[in-house]
């Protein structure tokens, strides 16, 4: 027998096969069916044709041959898929080879690559699959996975659709990243960037807060994923302290919510679903880790965790409160007692109060979280710091430092530091610096200082207890954040009381106020640049979340000298002179 007419055989065996396919497929219920095709003419051919239900619930044929023609073979140890591919892939051995015999087989090899693309627009989540289990290690980084274009090219899907059926794909940490990236986008809907706390309005002006917590996610987000790339990454732990706030925030907030939707944790009106499909590991972790924080509503953490592709139901939660430790409970129960009831607790202010208080705070800083870009949005941002959760790339987006030193060069007597420069604190979990020294107030850094009796005014004054270089960073100088609104103006009007200021002045809308909680640094007196006897500068520099003044030597000063800074022109006009003469007016009355 030819070459030729084995080849011709085999396709016709082959279309055969796709009939008997088809006919699988076409049937209603083709779960777990197999045929076995027995085919005897010139050679004899065996197949055993069986449907498969694969993970997705979709029927994957896998055909098992028992007798595959002598000298053709197949040509990919995975025949299942690869016949998929190219189903006439076929090699030729032990046979003499023409030209003749080439054309044909490339003939019915494209003939058949045609065919199967045709098959495959259908069947596109089996070819995926495939082509994912055979790539996956190339897949170094969620990114590589989206670039898919060249496969919707030629199986005429669109790209989107690759990268939906690619993410429900993705295992391990490709898989992770994605869903820790979604998640957090849904958790900075509830819960601030900068604190952690829910229902921040602090950081976050209380317009924002209504239309994000309103909201609910769409399909458009999870398309957007890989372009959300410099949003804040947290591990989801507040402080204790916000935790405490954001419990009972939550609680007051949602007190009637909670009680029509979710009074038991198993009933649920909204996600009502009885979906007995186990949950994957890090839907679990994550809904621990919701726990951990207090909320115990299965209708609020799905909100949170819920995904397109992995659905997450009430009923799934609640078996995980269920068996969430007893020990955890109580405590989670006995924390929530005294927070949901602060009026037996202590003397708290109303819950209405307490948000009216709240919401008269700004924070100088406030990070944008609006739709679309920020050009588009028409942000109001001057740069976007981390915090921000900008959408795609922004051009406001604070551009990071990779310097050998940052720190001022004594050589060319200046500091190198990008960021210092913008005014910036180093982020080290953005910037790529090697040898940093503009991380002093993140690290809390403070000299050795001792307070005494000052040698310029009446007061106390503050000095140095080792030797300062110059441009040493010597403190921060901590305070209450204020508006200049009427709060400020009591501040000052008991200022004026002792004659004593410590309001400073960050910009002409905040002052840090350190009447009240500050450190010793609020007992630098004043002296003028021109005088010389100034021997420190204050410097605005923004870090974590908020701008904060931080204290620099200007010269070199010796053990024992006592620090000043120049006040500025409103002290020396407004303060020192006009204000001074009412405290000694007072002072002189008693
Ligand atoms: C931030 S406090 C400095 C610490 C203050 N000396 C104390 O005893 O608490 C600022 C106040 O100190 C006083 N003060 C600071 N520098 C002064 C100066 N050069 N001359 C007179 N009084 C000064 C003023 O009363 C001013 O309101």
């Amino acid at each position: 027998m030819k070459k030729k007419d084995i080849i011709l055989e085999y396709k016709l065996f082959k279309r055969y096969v796709q009939h008997l396919q088809l006919k699988l497929l076409q049937e209603e219920s083709y779960q777990r069916k197999s045929i076995n095709v027995k085919v005897n003419r010139n050679r004899y051919y065996q197949i055993d044709i069986k449907v498969n239900i694969n993970r997705d619930n979709l029927p994957l044929i896998t055909n098992h041959y028992k007798s595959i023609p002598q000298n053709i073979r197949l040509q990919n140890p995975i025949p299942v898929l690869l016949e998929r591919l190219t189903p006439m892939s076929v090699e030729l051995s032990q046979c003499e080879e023409t030209e003749e015999l080439f054309r044909i087989i490339q003939q019915a090899q494209q003939e058949s690559i045609d065919k199967s693309k045709q098959l495959l627009r259908n069947e596109l989540k089996i070819f995926l699959d495939y082509f994912f289990e055979k790539n996956k290690d190339l897949f170094r980084s969620i990114k590589d996975v989206f670039k898919f274009n060249e496969i919707g090219e030629a199986f005429n899907v669109s790209v989107e659709q690759i990268q939906l059926h690619f993410l429900s794909k993705l295992q391990g940490q490709y898989c992770m990243k994605s869903i820790v990236k979604y998640q957090l986008v849904r958790f900075n809907r509830y819960f601030c960037p900068i604190c952690n706390l829910y229902m921040c309005s602090w950081h976050y002006s209380s317009k924002n807060q209504r239309v994000f917590i309103e909201s609910e996610p769409n399909e458009e987000m999870i398309m957007n994923i890989q372009s959300i790339d410099n949003f804040y990454e947290t591990d989801f732990k507040p402080n204790q302290m916000n935790l405490k706030e954001s419990i009972w925030r939550y609680h007051m907030k949602n007190k009637q919510e909670i009680d029509i939707r979710c009074t038991k944790v198993e009933r649920c009106g909204r996600f009502n679903c009885n979906n007995k499909k186990r949950l994957k590991k890090f839907q679990i972790k994550s809904i621990e880790q919701l726990l951990e924080f207090g909320f115990m509503n299965c209708c609020f953490i799905n909100q949170i965790l819920q995904h397109p592709i992995y659905k997450i139901y009430c009923n799934q939660i609640s078996s995980i409160i269920k068996n969430y430790s007893n020990k955890q409970l109580n405590h989670n129960n006995k924390s929530q007692q005294n927070i949901m009831s602060p009026e037996i607790s202590d003397g708290f202010d109303s819950y209405s109060q307490k948000l009216q208080k709240i919401s008269n705070y700004q924070q100088q800083y406030t990070p944008c979280f609006h739709e679309g870009s920020c050009k588009d949005a028409d942000c109001s941002c001057v740069m976007c710091p981390k915090y921000c959760c900008c959408k795609g790339k922004c051009e406001k987006k604070i551009k990071r430092c990779d310097c050998k030193f940052c720190g001022y060069d004594e050589k060319k007597h200046k500091f190198q530091c990008p960021c210092f420069n913008s005014g910036f604190e180093c982020d080290p979990t953005i910037c790529k610096c090697t040898n940093c020294n503009n991380v002093n107030l993140l690290m809390g850094i403070s000299k050795q200082l001792i307070l005494g009796k000052s040698l310029i005014c009446n007061g106390l004054g503050l000095f140095a207890a080792q030797h300062f270089k110059q441009y040493d960073f010597i403190g921060e100088y901590r305070g209450n954040y204020l508006l200049l609104d009427e709060e400020s103006f009591i501040i000052e009007q008991c200022n004026m009381l002792t004659g004593k200021h410590y309001l400073f002045e960050v910009d002409d809308k905040w002052q840090i106020d350190g009447t009240y909680y500050s450190n010793y640094l609020r007992f630098i007196n004043h002296a003028t640049n021109q005088s010389e006897t100034a021997n420190c500068q204050a410097i605005i520099l923004f870090s974590e979340g908020r701008w904060r003044i931080g204290m620099l030597a200007t010269k070199e000063i010796e053990v024992g000298q006592e620090l000043y800074f120049d006040y500025g022109d409103k002290f020396k006009t407004k303060w020192l002179q006009e204000f001074n003469q009412i405290s000694q007016r007072y002072f002189q009355s008693k």
